[in-house]
């Protein structure tokens, strides 16, 4: 309870004038972060690939109340783009508070199709651009005492069947972060580093995807975006959300995994998946 609690209380007044990036935030959860941001006075830099979306998030952030909003659109598996969208935060608030790392790629939820270079490609764009960007913004963060949120998932905890290569990137950012946590503590490093473990989330895309294989509804995205904002300021080693989806499940993971497992796989219809199936099995 210690460890994972925070302890503290949040208070949104605690973002006032704090500057902020969240990648993929063109919609989704991403986008209601930068939209709670903005409400809690925040400046905000926000990418994804798709520049007419980002400039409306950008023009509701404004009206919202940020101090400042902008973007710059790309993709993350191009590494010197990752880059540059720490670059850009620097020369527009000439420092950064918290580093909210949230984008994932294209994937699709069916079974494993064994198509190795879009695993490389997801591996990119889901954990390799996550490291690149806190590499480039670590200098910043330590001047600020700042933060660093990884958007994660229950799947990146526990095998979920139709999401091979996606709850790959997932775990790998966990054997990072958890590391990197700990070589921070070494070394008197003040950045916290938040893992978020969430569940299924009625974003659009999740919702079509996997909509009609899973038998418990999905969680609404803006109450999902606030709990791992105030997971990231009251810099806690692990926020889950929902609790009954992700803490619960866990609690069994290492001590009855095949209960567990066959108690994940009996919720799902599986002959409601999507697209055509070019199985490797
Ligand atoms: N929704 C859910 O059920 C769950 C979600 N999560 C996690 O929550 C986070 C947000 O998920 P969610 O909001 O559902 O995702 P969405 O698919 O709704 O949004 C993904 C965002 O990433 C951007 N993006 C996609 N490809 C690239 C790329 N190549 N380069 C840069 N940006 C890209 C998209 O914008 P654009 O297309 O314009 O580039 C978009 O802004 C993710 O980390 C996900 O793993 C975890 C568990 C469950
Ligand atoms: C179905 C999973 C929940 C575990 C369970 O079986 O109860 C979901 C948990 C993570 C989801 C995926 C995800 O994290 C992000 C992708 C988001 C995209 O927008 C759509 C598909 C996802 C692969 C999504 C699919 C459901 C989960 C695996």
């Amino acid at each position: 309870v210690y460890f994972y609690s925070g302890g503290d209380e949040f208070k949104p007044e605690l973002l006032k004038g704090k500057r902020t990036i969240v990648t993929g935030a063109s919609t989704g959860i991403g986008e209601q972060m930068a939209y709670h941001l903005a409400q809690m006075g925040s400046h905000v830099l926000i990418t994804a690939r798709t520049e007419e979306k980002l400039k409306k998030v950008v023009a509701k952030c404004l009206e919202l109340g940020a101090p400042s909003a902008h973007y710059i659109a790309g993709s993350m598996d191009d590494m010197v783009f990752a880059e540059s969208v720490v670059k850009k935060a620097e020369n527009l608030f000439g420092g950064l508070d918290m580093l909210i790392l949230n984008h994932i790629g294209d994937s699709y939820y069916n079974f494993f199709n064994g198509d190795i270079k879009s695993v490389r490609k997801l591996m990119e764009i889901n954990f390799l651009s996550y490291v690149t960007m806190t590499v480039a913004a670590l200098p910043m963060l330590k001047d600020t005492n700042g933060s660093i949120v990884v958007v994660s998932s229950i799947a990146g905890k526990i095998g979920v069947p139709f999401v091979v290569p996606y709850s790959a990137t997932k775990f790998a950012l966990d054997g990072f972060f958890s590391s990197l946590r700990q070589e921070f503590i070494l070394k008197d490093v003040n950045v916290s580093i938040t893992l978020c473990i969430i569940s299924f989330i009625n974003t659009e895309k999740a919702l079509k995807a996997v909509g009609d294989v899973l038998s418990y509804p999905a969680a609404p995205k803006e109450e999902c975006a606030l709990e791992i904002i105030k997971g990231g300021v009251l810099r806690q080693w692990e926020m889950y959300y929902k609790y009954e989806h992700t803490r619960i499940p866990l609690l069994f993971r290492d001590w009855a995994p095949q209960l567990l497992s066959s108690f994940m796989r009996s919720g799902l219809n599986v002959e409601n998946l999507k697209g055509s199936n070019h199985s490797l099995y």
